[in-house]
């Protein structure tokens, strides 16, 4: 089979007139042929558009056309991509590094010296291709891309699995590194190792990945590549004498890299005539076709029009279309063990086909399903209610949607006397919350208030009940409870040793629990602590960053919950129950939280015709208090002179009108005033 073409020749620095040859046979195997595959462009043209839509990138019409008509070169470049290489030339693998030390721009880079993005088409992160993600520079959803590239005249098919690099996505970071069999380590060589770096590389280590060191940003002037080297041996004890130095902005080392790919990191093993098993490790929704499911084939084959189960969900459907991730999706017919692509069955949604479940046959199902498989339990809940409260609709509507496309994202409606209708939803972390409530806000054009975070306790009631409760007001009674438990995380902090002692202090503000520090070079420790998920739902991550002057950086785990001294912090104004300003807080913390709320609340409440008490209570007893006193009316102004009876009996007639007033006088609280105060307690909590 020869594959020709001008585009790879270029792209691979061949001479003119030399034809790449793809050998049809398998190593493995070497009797069994690879069948040829027919790739067709995408179906529809309502795809090709959603497609835009999502990856942001403006394909040519006729990429989408049939095979009847005549292709431009790039575009046969674009069919050769996706020729058939034996299983020894298959490279499954992916990028894992710290926030910001440059995974996406190596990505990017990737993509363009193996031809796969034509630089027209180019957008800075390819891969990166949510609006959101791109202004906020962060990876969210895992992609998947298929390259090719020719080594010593022998073509290979590179998959690279992108991953997110959040903490509140390390489910799906250990998903996408089970479907690899390598992984480029990117560390940023004017930065050196970090929590992240060191988090995700143990989470290689435990997949058995082949690990690639790679130094980016050398062409920075505070590049050290080599210090950093030594750094990662003496931490992980991974042997970086080979490590790759590159400049992923500057293209410098790409091709090293991917050589280092093709030599270092194993071929998938031959494993196409078991029972199917493939392993999900992204999937999102398309409003025209469903789900669109990203898998690696880990065992057996899936053909077009296979009927699937999916082993977690139990679910079956008609894999109605398979194909491959180049530049765009690809239609093939089958894909073996080894490889990666993806699958469109009309799955009406994204918790049917979760991250980490296992694809098989529903004819002949597999004995086991791939391990890994987690459920999504959201760790952060909040109330999200509608300024307008004509947009509930709106907001419900809005919320089903996304939850199409997000399986982590709960809700539940709740209504509260002070907020209207809303509901109250769960998240995986304080980041999958923001940006949930920015799409909310831009994609779906809602205003909307949200309350503050607070995380799931476990409370143990005297009837023997345990119950899992995220929202303040709905906590028993205090007579009904015997204890509450609170989540905890262990978290580690890698810090220059300068700043040890105001992260240290931090700590100990969020009642975090001492455990270990330890110097991992000579400048640099590693702090860790047992700490309340709630301490870090608010500002921790700002705080870190900014007693360190941004050098610090941490990694959490959650290790399970722990008994805590618990309250719930009730908000009165004029002797009503404010329930939307309730919350869960540590009994020691709950005085100066309570100053602080009915302080701040006092400033934002419009002032009455009689005193209004605020009041932050626990259970009856009132612990903090402030009052907004009354507006006078003079009502002796029209009293010229005249008999001191007169006047006190105007005096009188007054306060019995306020009294009277305040009995059944509501106050209302402005929304502003609930905003700024939910403000508030997300930064002292
Ligand atoms: N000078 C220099 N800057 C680089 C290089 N590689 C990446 N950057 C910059 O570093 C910043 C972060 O790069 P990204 O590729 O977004 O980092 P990332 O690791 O993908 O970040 P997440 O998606 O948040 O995980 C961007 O501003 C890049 O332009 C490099 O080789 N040299």
């Amino acid at each position: 089979m020869e594959v020709a073409t001008d585009a790879l020749r270029l792209v691979h620095g061949l001479p003119r007139n030399s034809s790449l040859t793809v050998p049809s046979r398998s190593p493995v195997h070497p009797n069994r042929l690879f069948p040829t595959r027919t790739c067709r462009g995408p179906s529809t043209n309502a795809f090709l558009s959603s497609r835009r839509r999502r990856h942001g990138v403006f394909c040519r019409a006729s990429a989408a056309g049939t095979q009847s008509k005549g292709l431009s070169e790039s575009e046969s470049a674009g069919q050769d991509r996706l020729m058939k290489v034996p299983i020894s030339n298959i490279r499954n693998f992916c990028i894992i590094a710290h926030i910001d030390h440059g995974k996406s721009t190596l990505a990017d880079k990737l993509l363009q010296m193996t031809g796969t993005v034509q630089k027209r088409e180019m957008k800075e992160q390819f891969l990166d291709n949510m609006d959101l993600e791109r202004e906020r520079g962060i990876t969210i959803k895992l992609q998947a891309a298929r390259m090719r590239f020719v080594l010593e005249k022998e073509p290979y098919c590179l998959n690279l699995i992108d991953t997110p690099g959040h903490v509140d996505f390390s489910y799906e970071v250990s998903r996408s590194l089970a479907a690899c069999e390598g992984a480029l380590l990117v560390v940023d060589a004017s930065q050196g190792v970090e929590a992240q770096t060191l988090a995700n590389v143990y989470l290689a280590l435990e997949n058995n990945l082949e690990i690639i060191p790679v130094m980016n940003k050398i062409d920075l002037p505070g590049a050290e590549p080599d210090r950093v080297s030594k750094e990662i041996e003496e931490i992980v004890g991974l042997d970086c004498s080979n490590a790759i130095h590159c400049s992923a902005k500057e293209g410098v080392g790409i091709t090293e890299i991917l050589s280092a790919i093709v030599k270092k990191i194993p071929p998938p093993q031959y494993t196409a005539e078991m029972p199917l098993r493939a392993l999900i490790f992204d999937s999102y929704y398309d409003p025209y076709r469903g789900v669109i499911v990203y898998f690696r084939v880990v065992d057996g084959t899936i053909k077009k029009g296979d009927r699937i189960y999916f082993m977690a969900s139990g679910k079956d459907y008609f894999a109605d279309e398979i194909g491959v991730m180049s530049s765009n999706q690809m239609q093939v017919d089958e894909l073996y063990a080894g490889e990666v692509g993806y699958l469109a069955a009309s799955i009406r949604s994204v918790a049917d086909a979760r991250v980490g479940d296992t694809i098989t046959h529903f004819g002949r199902k597999a004995n086991e399903s791939l391990p890994g498989y987690e459920e999504a339990t959201p760790m952060v809940f909040c109330g999200l209610f509608p300024v307008d409260a004509d947009q509930f609709p709106d907001l419900r509507d809005a919320l089903e949607k996304l939850q199409l496309n997000d399986a982590a994202l709960k809700f539940e409606p709740e209504s509260s006397s002070a907020m209207g209708f809303g509901f109250r939803c769960g998240f995986l972390g304080l980041l999958h919350m923001e940006i949930v409530q920015e799409r909310l806000e831009r994609e779906y054009n809602l205003s909307l208030i949200t309350t503050a975070p607070s995380v799931v306790y476990r409370v143990n009631c005297v009837n023997g009940d345990t119950l899992e409760c995220s929202n303040p007001s709905l906590l028993p009674e205090p007579g009904k409870r015997r204890f509450i438990e609170e989540p905890y995380v262990k978290i580690e902090m890698l810090t220059p040793k300068e700043y040890i002692g105001p992260l240290m202090e931090l700590g100990q503000d969020r009642r975090g629990e001492f455990k270990e520090m330890n110097y991992i070079t000579e400048n640099r420790a590693s702090l860790i602590y047992l700490l309340p998920l709630a301490e870090m739902v608010g500002d921790f991550f700002d705080q870190l960053k900014s007693r360190s002057k941004g050098y610090a950086s941490m990694e959490y785990s959650l290790v399970g919950y722990r008994e805590s001294e618990l309250v719930r912090l009730d908000i009165q104004i004029n002797g009503e129950l404010v329930e939307p300003l309730a919350t869960i807080v540590h009994k020691d913390k709950a005085y100066s939280i309570g100053r602080a709320l009915t302080k701040k609340l006092k400033e934002l409440i419009p002032r009455q015709m009689f005193k209004v008490p605020i009041q932050a209570c626990i259970g009856a007893k009132v612990i903090a208090s402030e009052s907004l006193s009354a507006i006078r009316k003079d009502v002796l102004s029209k009293c010229y002179g005249g008999d001191i009876s007169r006047k006190k009996k105007l005096l009188k007639k007054q306060a019995e009108g306020k009294k009277r007033m305040k009995a059944i006088g509501k106050v209302d609280v402005p929304q502003e005033a609930f905003m700024a105060v939910l403000r508030l307690e997300k930064e002292v909590l």
